[in-house]
C-alpha cells in the first residue's frame, strides 16, 4: 500500500492542514482492570501473543515498573510523550518538561521518576475522565476529511480530532496521554472486519468504551476541469475501493486502482501533486478541503453502506444495566477449534446474543501439530476468536456466561462492555 505521508517525499505545502501524529516505535501495556482478563494468568495465551514489553530505553532506571499505580503511568507516560514526533511539535521548543506539560495537560508530573516510593496522588489523579465536549481530544487515522474522522465527530461532538498516520499510532496517542480517546473502524458492511484494529486490539491494553455506526458515503473525485475519460487510475483506501468495486465497473472506468492510507489522504494525494489522470474515493468534506470536484456522488456498491467504530479509551467504563449494552472479549484455546462450539453454547442457553465473531491467527502458536503415526502429520490452523454479544458486564447472566467460557479458553480477555449504538438508521447521505 502506498504511504502517503509527508515521508514519502512528496509536498504537502500547497494544502493547510494539521500534519498526522507519527509517533516513534514504543510500547507500553497497561493493567487490564476487568476480571476476567486472564492475561496474567500462568500460561496465559495472552501473554504469550501480547508479552509484557521491555520498558524503553527512557524507563530502564525506573525501578518504579510501568502501571502499577496511576501515578506511576502518568509518569511514564510524560517520558514516553517525551519521544513523540509530530511535525506540529517539531517546530516548538525542543525538549524539557514545559514541552511535556503541554503535551499531556498535568502541569504536576515528576518526571524524574528514579526512586522506588510511590508518588502521593495529586488532584490530578482524582479527576474524572472527560466524556463530551470541546476539551476531549480523539485520535484517529487518516487526515481530515476521513470518515475516520467523521466518526470521531458523531462519537465525541466538539471533540479535538487529532489526526493519525496508522492506527497504531492512534492507539499510542491514547497510551501516551496525547489523545483521551481513539475512533478506529473495526467492520464494514460491504468489506467486512478490518483485521489490523482487531490485532492491536489485543496487542495494546485499551478499552472499548464505545461504538458507532457511521453511513459511508464515497465519492469519486478528481481535479476541477478532469473528465471520466481522462483517467488511467482510482486511489483510496483498500476499504473504500471494495466498496466500490461494481460501481466503478458499472461507470465504464477502466482504471487501475490503487490502495493508500486513507481515503481523504488520497484525495489530498491527488490535489497535491497536480495529477489529472487519477481520481480519488473519498468524502464530500475531503473534496471540500483538498478542492476537487465530484464526478461521481454515492459510488458504493450499497446505499446502506455503513462503518462500525470503537471509541477506545486508557480506563473501562463502568458497565450499567439501563441501556443497551454491547460486550467485546476475546478468546484462545490450545485444542483448537474444538472450544468454539462449547463457549457459543454458554451464550445462547442464557438467551445472550452474538453480534459478531471473528477469527484470528493466533500469533505465537499459528500452527498446531497432530501426528498419527499411521496417517502422518495434520497441521491446524490456530485461533483468537473475538466475540461480540448483546449483554452488559453488569448483568449476572453475562457474568455467568463468561465464567463458564473462562473454563473452556486458556485466554480470555474482556476487551470492553460498552452502550450499543441506538441512533435511529438513516442510510448514507453526501454530507
Ligand atoms: O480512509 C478513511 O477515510 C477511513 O476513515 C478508513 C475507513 C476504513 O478503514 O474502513 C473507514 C471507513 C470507510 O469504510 C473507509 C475507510
Amino acid at each position: 500500500m502506498h504511504s502517503l505521508t509527508p515521508s514519502s517525499g512528496i509536498s504537502l505545502k500547497s494544502v493547510r492542514r494539521p500534519a498526522p501524529f507519527r509517533l516513534v516505535p514504543t510500547r507500553l501495556v497497561t493493567q487490564c482492570a476487568y476480571r476476567f482478563d486472564s492475561a496474567n494468568a500462568p500460561n496465559a495465551a495472552a501473554n504469550a501473543s501480547a508479552p509484557a514489553p521491555a520498558p524503553p530505553p527512557s524507563l530502564t532506571n525506573y525501578s518504579g515498573g510501568v502501571g502499577r499505580s496511576r501515578a506511576d503511568w502518568q509518569s511514564s507516560c510524560a517520558i514516553l510523550a517525551s519521544k513523540v514526533v509530530s511535525q506540529q511539535q517539531d517546530t516548538k521548543t525542543a525538549g524539557g518538561a514545559d514541552n511535556l506539560t503541554a503535551v499531556n495537560g498535568h502541569k504536576t508530573l515528576d518526571l524524574v521518576p528514579i526512586d522506588n516510593l510511590p508518588r502521593p496522588l495529586t488532584i490530578t489523579d482524582l479527576s474524572p475522565a472527560p466524556m463530551h465536549g470541546s476539551d476531549l481530544r480523539v485520535a484517529y487515522q487518516g487526515v481530515p476529511g476521513a470518515y475516520s474522522e467523521a466518526a470521531a465527530g458523531k462519537a465525541y461532538p466538539n471533540c479535538e480530532a487529532i489526526p493519525c498516520d496508522q492506527f497504531e499510532v492512534a492507539f499510542q496517542a491514547v497510551e501516551l496521554w496525547i489523545a483521551d480517546r481513539a475512533v478506529l473502524p473495526v467492520e464494514n458492511s460491504l468489506g467486512g472486519s478490518i483485521h489490523r484494529n482487531y490485532d492491536l486490539l489485543l496487542r495494546h491494553r485499551l478499552h472499548i468504551v464505545g461504538e458507532v455506526q457511521l453511513p459511508v458515503h464515497h465519492c469519486l473525485l478528481a481535479l476541477p476541469g478532469v473528465r471520466k475519460e481522462y483517467l488511467t487510475r482510482v486511489i483510496s483506501h483498500p476499504q473504500a475501493l471494495a466498496q466500490c468495486e461494481l460501481t466503478l465497473t458499472k461507470l465504464g472506468l477502466n482504471v487501475a486502482r490503487e490502495a493508500v492510507d486513507d481515503t481523504a489522504g488520497a484525495a489530498e494525494f491527488v490535489a497535491a501533486n497536480n495529477l489529472r489522470d487519477t481520481a480519488a474515493i473519498a468524502s464530500v468534506r475531503a473534496a471540500d478541503l483538498y478542492g476537487m470536484q465530484i464526478l461521481a456522488d454515492g459510488i458504493q456498491d450499497d446505499s446502506s453502506n455503513v462503518t462500525r467504530f470503537v471509541m477506545l479509551a486508557r480506563e473501562p467504563i463502568i458497565p450499567r444495566t439501563d441501556r443497551p449494552f454491547k460486550t467485546s472479549i476475546v478468546f484462545a484455546h490450545d485444542k483448537g477449534t474444538s472450544v468454539l462450539f462449547k463457549v457459543l453454547s454458554a451464550f445462547a442457553f442464557r438467551n445472550i446474543s452474538l453480534t459478531k465473531i471473528e477469527s484470528r491467527p493466533h500469533r505465537n502458536c499459528p500452527i498446531r501439530l497432530v501426528d498419527d503415526a499411521n496417517v502422518g502429520t495434520a497441521k491446524h490452523f490456530e485461533y483468537m476468536f473475538y466475540v461480540d454479544f448483546e449483554a452488559s458486564m453488569a448483568e449476572v447472566r453475562a457474568q455467568n456466561a463468561l465464567a463458564e467460557v473462562q473454563e473452556f479458553t486458556s485466554f480470555l480477555r474482556v476487551l470492553g462492555s460498552y452502550p450499543m449504538d441506538m441512533t435511529p438508521w438513516c442510510p448514507s447521505r453526501g454530507d
